[in-house]
């Protein structure tokens, strides 16, 4: 049988819907342990003996890895543009996302509830790991996540483009360890530039405003 290949504007629904490729499946157990194990040994109250004896069996995990030879992921995305692009190729390209990747152990996992022309939105929760102010999100990390969130918005409505400005209104704070709800959408388009918004809110109450550029490469636009 012919291994089924994907173009660019089936890229989100097979990514969705398409089996999780084997090692894919394994890789995203390894990135869950280790993010786990990042929210559990930030601030543990435990003695030396116990840190002296985690650290050396993370030591010896981090020598068994060593150094591998890395997939050259430029090869996935040439793929996809001319239509042939595996699952394997497809999961190479989406699940390593530094935001929302299953397989990347620092992505801190949103769940997307909506994703359409007309905007998307995602809930997640942050652990201790991202705290900045005591029981609250790091303005970074804020930053961060918004940024993958309002680029989610113009994949969604199947355009391309990067980040050329990030404005960000801090409204109040975003609590660490409680579910929090993104979302975004664009609101506007002259030639290149593609104007999106975004937000973070918990419960009923706004935490965060964004709007930013998004300029689609001259090669595209
Ligand atoms: C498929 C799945 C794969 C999956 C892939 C998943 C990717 C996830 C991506 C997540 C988002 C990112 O992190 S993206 C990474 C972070 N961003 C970057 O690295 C971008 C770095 N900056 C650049 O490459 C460049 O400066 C650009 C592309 C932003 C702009 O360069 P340019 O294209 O030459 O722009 P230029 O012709 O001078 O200007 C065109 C118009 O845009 C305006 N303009 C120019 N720069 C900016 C700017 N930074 N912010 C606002 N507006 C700007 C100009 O005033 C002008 O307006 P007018 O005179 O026409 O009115």
């Amino acid at each position: 049988m012919t291994e089924k290949t994907f173009g660019p504007f089936e890229l989100q629904k097979a990514y969705s819907t398409e089996p999780v490729p084997d090692d894919f499946v394994l890789r995203r157990r390894i990135s869950t342990a280790m993010r786990t194990l990042s929210e559990r040994v930030i601030r543990a109250e435990v003695d030396q003996a116990t840190l002296q004896h985690w650290a050396e069996q993370l030591e010896a995990v981090v020598a068994t890895v060593g150094e591998p030879e890395r997939r050259d992921s430029k090869q996935a995305n040439r793929k996809l543009f001319t239509g042939a692009a595996t699952i394997e190729d497809l999961y190479h390209m989406m699940d390593f996302d530094p935001v929302s990747g299953g397989a990347n152990p620092i992505a801190p996992q949103v769940t997307w509830v909506q994703e359409g022309q007309e905007g998307v939105e995602g809930t997640l929760r942050l652990g201790q790991q991202y705290q900045g102010p005591p029981g609250r999100v790091h303005g970074g990390v804020i930053a961060w996540i918004l940024d993958a969130v309002l680029s989610r918005a113009l994949h969604a409505a199947f355009r391309l483009g990067v980040t050329g400005t990030l404005n960000i209104r801090y409204l109040a704070g975003t609590p660490i360890e409680d579910t929090i709800t993104c979302r975004a959408r664009i609101t506007g388009q002259e030639g290149r530039k593609i104007f999106i918004e975004g937000s973070i809110w918990h419960g009923d109450q706004q935490t965060v405003h964004a709007e930013g550029v998004w300029l689609t490469p001259k090669s595209l636009g």
